[in-house]
């Protein structure tokens, strides 16, 4: 009598380092990503008695990711992710689901058109496409995008009991490393949104509202950030936030007869903090909508 059973189950080939030129006369165009493969479905059999019958290998996974990026190119994360997951899914009759996680690395032009390029300093860009053989279930968002107000935040008013010692302020720094994914509301049928520009739209509906807003806690803004970018454009129905709180603490100056008011002429000097932060998480949902990105959002 067996004891045990399978239960979810998913393999394939992770972080799969693909880097695309496209030449156009002198000019070169570069994509660069990292793919992860994970498949599903009929695979009882090599858990239980060994059988590699239903397996196709991690490596032919591999291999296709690049030869896809050969016969179709890369127009976007996201497309790249959905041909690979129907791929998978209408090629092998065993395999009933397939998830394409793309992290992208940006890369800025050096000097103008040509072939030379400088990473980018700023966020990662990720994608994350599912297929069932019915629908897609499209996931971007991004990670390390740093931001900071030097001004218009205050922390005040908050639940006290006998350990609390933070001081209430009214002028203090806001900063955080933004990393959000939001789900799309396109499934498969009509025209899929224009990834790049909804990225780029999002990306920009999120700094904006950062910046503008002031801020009585991260979470508000967190909130004020989310709401933008569903209310922007009809592309987005869930956004799922995970910022830690970079906190700055103005460095005591008492010892050295200094004062270090945050609004004095001559400007406070802090003390940037590494760890322990603050991580402040949540879901934000256009009314009506389902919630359906993963709570253990920092997986993807
Ligand atoms: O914006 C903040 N939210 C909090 O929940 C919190 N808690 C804390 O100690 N500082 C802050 N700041």
């Amino acid at each position: 009598m067996p004891t045990t059973r399978l239960g979810q189950n998913q393999y394939g080939k992770a972080e799969c380092r693909v880097v695309k030129i496209v030449r156009d006369g002198a000019t070169h165009h570069i994509k660069d990503l990292n793919v992860s493969v994970a498949l599903s479905g009929e695979m009882e059999e090599v858990h239980y008695s060994g059988s590699n019958a239903n397996v196709l290998p991690t490596d032919t996974t591999k291999n296709t990711v690049y030869a896809f990026a050969k016969e179709h190119g890369i127009a976007s994360a996201e497309e790249f992710a959905a041909l690979l997951a129907r791929h998978f899914v209408s090629s092998q009759e065993q395999i009933h689901r397939a998830r394409i996680r793309v992290e992208e690395y940006g890369w800025d032009r050096i000097g103008g058109p040509g072939h030379s390029f400088v990473r980018t300093g700023q966020e990662t860009r990720l994608a994350q496409v599912a297929y069932d053989g019915e629908r897609y279930e499209v996931l971007a968002g991004l990670k390390d995008l740093t931001v900071l107000n030097s001004t218009d935040s205050e922390f005040w008013g908050f639940a006290k009991d006998k350990y609390t010692t933070l001081a209430e302020t009214h002028d203090r720094i806001l900063a955080t490393d933004v990393s959000a994914r939001w789900r799309y509301g396109w499934t498969g049928s009509g025209d899929a949104p224009d990834w790049d520009a909804t990225y780029a739209r999002a990306k920009g509906d999120m700094l904006q509202a950062f910046a503008e807003t002031y801020s009585l806690s991260l979470q508000q803004t967190m909130f004020r950030m989310g709401t933008r970018v569903i209310e922007q454009g009809p592309e987005i129905d869930e956004i799922r936030f995970s910022l830690p709180n970079n906190h700055h603490f103005l460095v005591d100056m008492e010892p050295f007869g200094l004062g270090n008011e945050a609004d004095a002429p001559d400007g406070p000097v802090y003390f940037a903090a590494d760890r322990p932060y603050g991580l402040i998480e949540a879901t934000i949902l256009r009314d009506g909508a389902q919630q359906l990105i993963p709570l253990d959002v920092t997986l993807l």
